[in-house]
């Protein structure tokens, strides 16, 4: 790996918030190769399989769940980190692990849980991921969690930028393990999140095409899209209009990477160290401003045309009362709960709701519906097919 001065390195990590000792069984990785590692081995991580991104319970195989669509941001975020000089592995880590914290079904199971965490301390998918990597997640005979580099956990917390130190799940790790909450954090992290955002903002354009809530005359009412499909018509007139769509979107990911490398090189020139990066004040990795202002652009014409679709609304709207359901019968009736979850239950708020938010914030889609039907005696109506 050739690794730029600028670039997160693990050797000289500031370490993990509870020391190891594991003679005899450390091999070659190296300490973000590691995180990475148990990233991908924890349970959180493979619960993304039957996790919403924005169809809930697709008829198809081919739509997006939250594991495929972190394995693609990955993807992306590598080849970027490459490019830059940065650490892959970090950078890897990252973007497999920055969407753990969210709820089944998305979006909608996430304002369900915000509305009932109002007055135990608010819910957040971010916060949420470092609470479960960081704390719920056992699978470790010496520490709670995943026991993550500082930098790993930093990059979490604030892959979006600075964050407040009095979020309810960061306040406590940042008490125990201070994560500079207020400073921008590595490129690694930077990189992490506009590969999220290059890889949902065409994915979502691919599996709306696919569902049919998308058509190539919707796409054509975007002035950079409608270049790109005519010059990609111009360059393959004779393949069919689906794959000529596919083309689109391949092509417009390329775009949006080779944009990102260009910006964020300027950014770095005479950077020296990580810490620089840090103290920098400001997002150095990221879209130039003519890109961002179109990317602004796509994100507001897909919630009008995809994410808030009359059919994406209703479903939601029935995920979020599932979700709603489900709180309330622990909250009323804790013997709903499985007995790990019930013995370890807090008698009062707002421990007592934080309990229960993680245990419903860690189900499967399919696991919040099963629950749901036992509870409530019949299955949700129109989520039957997760
Ligand atoms: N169906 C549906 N999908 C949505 C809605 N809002 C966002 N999405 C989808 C679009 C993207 O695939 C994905 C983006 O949300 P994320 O929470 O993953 O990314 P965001 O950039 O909001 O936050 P993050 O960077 O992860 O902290 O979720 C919605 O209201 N309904």
């Amino acid at each position: 790996m050739n690794r730029a001065p600028y670039a997160a390195d693990p050797a000289a990590s500031r370490g993990r918030e509870f020391p190891e000792d594991r003679d005899g069984t450390r091999g070659p990785r190296s300490e973000f190769q590691r995180d990475r590692d148990r990233i991908i081995h924890s349970i959180a991580f493979r619960r993304l399989r039957s996790k919403t991104q924005v169809f809930v319970a697709p008829d198809g195989d081919h739509y997006r769940t939250r594991l495929t669509h972190s394995i693609e941001v990955a993807q992306i975020g590598r080849v970027i980190a490459r490019e830059l000089g940065l650490d892959e592995d970090l950078t890897e880590a990252l973007c497999l692990g920055h969407d753990i914290g969210h709820p089944p079904f998305g979006h909608a199971g996430e304002t369900a849980l915000e509305e009932a965490m109002v007055h135990a301390g608010g819910y957040d998918h971010n916060a949420q991921g470092i609470r479960m990597l960081a704390r719920l997640e056992s699978n470790y005979p010496d520490h709670p969690g995943l026991n993550l580099t500082w930098e790993t956990l930093e990059g979490l917390a604030k892959h979006n930028g600075p964050v407040s130190a009095a979020n309810w799940a960061l306040s406590d790790i940042d008490a125990a393990y201070p994560l500079e909450l207020g400073q921008w954090p590595s490129l690694e992290a930077q990189v992490a999140a506009v590969a999220d955002d290059i890889a949902y903002d065409n994915h979502d354009i691919d599996d709306g095409l696919r569902a049919g809530f998308l058509s190539l005359d919707d796409l054509m009412e975007i002035d950079f899209l409608a270049d790109q499909f005519r010059a990609v018509e111009k360059r393959f007139p004779h393949i069919s209009r689906d794959k000529q769509l596919r083309e689109l979107v391949r092509s417009q990911i390329g775009l949006m990477v080779n944009d990102v490398l260009e910006h964020t090189r300027k950014n770095i020139v005479g950077l020296d160290t990580v810490q620089q990066v840090r103290e920098a004040g400001k997002q150095l990795a990221g879209f130039s401003p003519d890109m961002a202002d179109r990317e602004r652009m796509l994100k507001k014409f897909m919630y009008q045309r995809l994410y808030y679709h009359p059919e994406q609304l209703q479903t939601a709207e029935r995920a979020r009362d599932v979700i709603a359901r489900l709180f309330v019968a622990y909250q009323q009736d804790p013997t709903t709960m499985p007995d790990d979850w019930l013995e370890r239950l807090p008698d009062t708020d707002p421990e007592k709701s934080r309990h229960i938010a993680d245990f419903i914030a860690g189900m499967t889609d399919r696991f919040a519906i099963d629950q749901c039907t036992r509870i409530y005696g019949r299955a949700p109506q129109g989520l039957s097919n997760v």
